[in-house]
């Protein structure tokens, strides 16, 4: 078992801290990551990575890309080989793939043994358990996958018989995720002839710009307003290439809001990957008046990156529109944090798929907000925060539900309430950004 889901819950507190200096660099991309080990595995020869974010997610990935055929080293910090069997070559695997508590890991690794000949049965933690799956299942089947077993309303444990010979189809997501679009196209690898997936609503792109990168033919058009078609021509021979992880924004997005409300902080944050698709909190944190400067713009891994100056600053409510979602989808729990340390109200727009996450994500952050006494309402799918400009009494526990976000978005809180906040078990931290609490100490952080 991983230290991720090893013993018992682990609860911590932040404390009330002076100001955040200093310079530091927050892991790897997560969804870059477990991408770099499916291509991977997919690859024929030998991929490398640099930057590999080492979180319990990503390392799962890695061990289902090594059930399925691969052979995996680690060559030093972040680095990483990968020997990929290539499409059309994976081996059926012993045991069952146990994702722990990574959606994207198991959605992804679906879409892969969908669209091939192998038999295997996906599991995971007590979150990953209830979270809908039919949403990856429903595509997969209309391309000749087989749901062999389920639990209750296409949950895991799963076990997928994937397609001999995968149809190629036109695939509309029903809602904007990354996840479903990239479960379909990887499933599309080992179809002959064009499969194509059209979202209504841009969601992260990394899959569509590493098929490109590992040498397959793939289309990216706009469809309608904001959305995106993507054609993939099947049976491509996928070339290995070397990645590069670039810092991962979602949690970059931790150390810059304890920044933003720890009184008279100053960091950079450096190399922060600036995706247009995933710079929804950079875009509204900055309508809420934060004093953010981008330095040193360059690219790194194909991606844009730059060093971030981020000042302590007097935050004000905003109006975050519902359109913005896909592209700041897991940062609305440390919106949140910003939000009640803002004047005026501030109300985030459209948060149905939170409910879907590792926990119920509005329910988990209302509770939290609910804990640290800030004034807050659920209205529909909108979260309403209303911030007393900077006072925030905090002195709560706060139910973490395995849900990482959750655990580090109310630490960051803790750091500048009255009353120090606590949560009852940080062990999940470890699924995404491992060295969270060292890194936050070594800019001024105290925790206990
Ligand atoms: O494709 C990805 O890497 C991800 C997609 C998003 O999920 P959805 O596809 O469910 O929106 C996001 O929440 C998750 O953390 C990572
Ligand atoms: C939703 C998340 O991840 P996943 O879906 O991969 O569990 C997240 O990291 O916030």
């Amino acid at each position: 078992m991983s230290n991720a889901h090893a013993g018992a819950a682990q609860p911590l507190s932040a404390l009330r801290s002076g100001p955040l200096r200093g310079r530091a660099r927050v892991p790897g991309d997560k969804s870059i990551s477990h991408r770099a080990m499916i291509f991977g595995l997919l690859s024929v020869g030998r991929t490398t990575i640099e930057g590999l974010l080492e979180g319990d997610d990503v390392l799962r990935t890695a061990a289902a890309c090594r059930a399925l055929g691969a052979t995996i080293e680690r060559t030093g910090e972040g680095a990483w080989t990968v020997h990929g069997v290539g499409i059309g070559g994976l081996r059926e695997p012993d045991g069952v793939l146990d994702f722990g508590n990574a959606g994207t890991g198991s959605r992804l690794m679906m879409g892969v043994v969908g669209g091939h000949p192998v038999t295997a049965t996906f599991d995971g933690d007590a979150s990953l358990r209830k979270r809908p799956m039919r949403r990856i299942l429903d595509p997969l089947e209309m391309m000749g996958a087989e749901v062999i077993a389920q639990a209750e309303g296409g949950r895991c444990p799963i076990t997928l018989r994937g397609a001999a010979d995968p149809l190629p189809i036109t695939y509309r997501t029903p809602v904007a995720s990354a996840q479903i679009k990239s479960a379909v196209l990887l499933a599309g690898l080992n179809a002959p002839g064009r499969t194509t997936v059209i979202e209504t609503e841009a969601s992260r792109d990394h899959t569509e710009k590493m098929l490109a990168y590992f040498g397959a033919t793939v289309r990216v058009s706009p469809e309608g307003e904001g959305g995106r078609r993507i054609e993939l021509e099947g049976r491509p021979e996928l070339r290995p290439a070397p990645v590069v992880v670039p810092a991962d924004p979602s949690s970059a997005a931790f150390p810059m809001v304890a920044a933003l409300i720890v009184e008279g902080s100053d960091i950079v944050l450096e190399g922060v990957m600036l995706n247009p698709l995933r710079t929804g909190l950079l875009t509204t944190l900055r309508e809420m008046g934060a004093s953010i400067e981008v330095l040193e713009r360059r690219v790194e891994g194909g991606e844009e990156v730059a060093d971030l100056r981020l000042r302590a600053s007097a935050l004000k409510g905003v109006d975050v529109p519902a359109g913005r979602a896909p592209s700041m989808i897991d940062e609305y729990p440390i919106l949140a944090v910003a939000a009640s340390f803002a004047e005026g109200e501030t109300r985030m727009r459209g948060l149905h798929e939170l409910r879907v996450k590792e926990s119920d994500r509005l329910q988990a952050v209302a509770d939290g907000l609910a804990a640290a006494g800030v004034d807050h309402a659920i209205e529909g799918d909108d979260l309403v925060v209303r911030g007393k400009g900077g006072h925030v009494p905090g002195g709560g526990l706060v139910a973490t539900h395995l849900d990482h976000r959750i655990a580090m978005s109310f630490l960051v809180m803790g750091l500048a309430t009255r009353a120090p906040m606590q949560v009852d078990d940080a062990r999940m931290i470890e699924t995404s950004f491992p060295i969270f609490v060292e890194l936050m100490r070594g800019l001024g952080a105290e925790f206990a």
